[in-house]
């Protein structure tokens, strides 16, 4: 177990009082990639109001034709983020205080680590969503350390093996497959119930080898948002 990882367990340790429920879990997804669940990250019975996050995102100038409402903030002097046909405009810290309190406790538990951005997801209900992908942008290195705040309404969070690229419609002498019985593959996945102030890392190579998504969950009533603090290489 590395320095970070001892952190943030120790960070879970301490906000332990329910013998156990709130325990870190260390995935290794193997091929040098891990995910870390700390379900109870920050430590208020209320973190929407401790951080003031619910008041604050009031005023929050959201991107909203995708099925969730996004919004990026990331230190000044970076280069702009693009993904999926989108250029979000980069709000700064001091826009919205909160987040740069909630940047300094995720700095606090992963020693080392300096995120200079972070994109917001706001999910208003259970048919808002994030389809499955992965955040390999090149502005984020080849290993990525991804740390994953969530509040409000529990979701589910899905993490999917990408194809191996050897065999990606080829068979194993590299021909075309012909007419033969296909076979179905059940690749690797991964579940993980984020609760309200509970942390997800997703760090070594999880982003070049695995999808993840939130999925549709019908019976999600209520308002989730969640902060993803990320490290764009300058
Ligand atoms: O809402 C989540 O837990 C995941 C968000 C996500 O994958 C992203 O912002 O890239
Ligand atoms: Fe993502």
């Amino acid at each position: 177990m590395n320095l970070a990882f001892r952190a943030a367990s120790e960070a879970a340790e301490h906000q332990q009082s329910d013998g156990g429920k709130g325990r870190t879990v260390v995935v290794d997804l193997g091929n040098e990639s891990q995910v870390v669940h700390v379900p109870r990250f920050l430590p208020f019975e209320d973190s929407w109001n401790a951080y003031g996050l619910k008041a604050s995102l009031q005023t929050l100038h959201v991107y909203t034709s995708q099925p969730r409402d996004t919004c990026y903030v990331a230190s000044a002097g970076l280069p702009g983020v693009a993904y999926s046909g989108y250029k979000p405009h980069a709000y700064s810290w001091d826009d919205y205080p909160p987040l740069k309190d909630i940047l300094d406790a995720v700095h606090k538990a992963l020693p080392g680590s300096s995120f200079n951005s972070l994109l917001l997801n706001r999910y208003k209900g259970g048919n808002d969503c994030v389809g499955w992908h992965s955040d390999d942008e090149k502005l984020y290195g080849p290993t990525p350390e991804i740390a994953s705040v969530s509040f409000g309404c529990d979701r589910e969070f899905l993490l999917k093996k990408k194809p191996s690229k050897k065999f990606q419609g080829k068979n194993r002498e590299g021909e075309r497959p012909s007419k033969r019985p296909k076979m179905i593959e059940h690749p690797d996945q991964h579940s993980f119930m984020l609760k309200h102030g509970s942390l997800l890392l997703m760090r070594g190579y999880t982003q070049r080898d695995w999808f993840h998504s939130v999925p549709k969950r019908a019976k999600a009533e209520a308002v989730r948002i969640n902060l993803t603090f990320r490290r764009v290489l300058e």
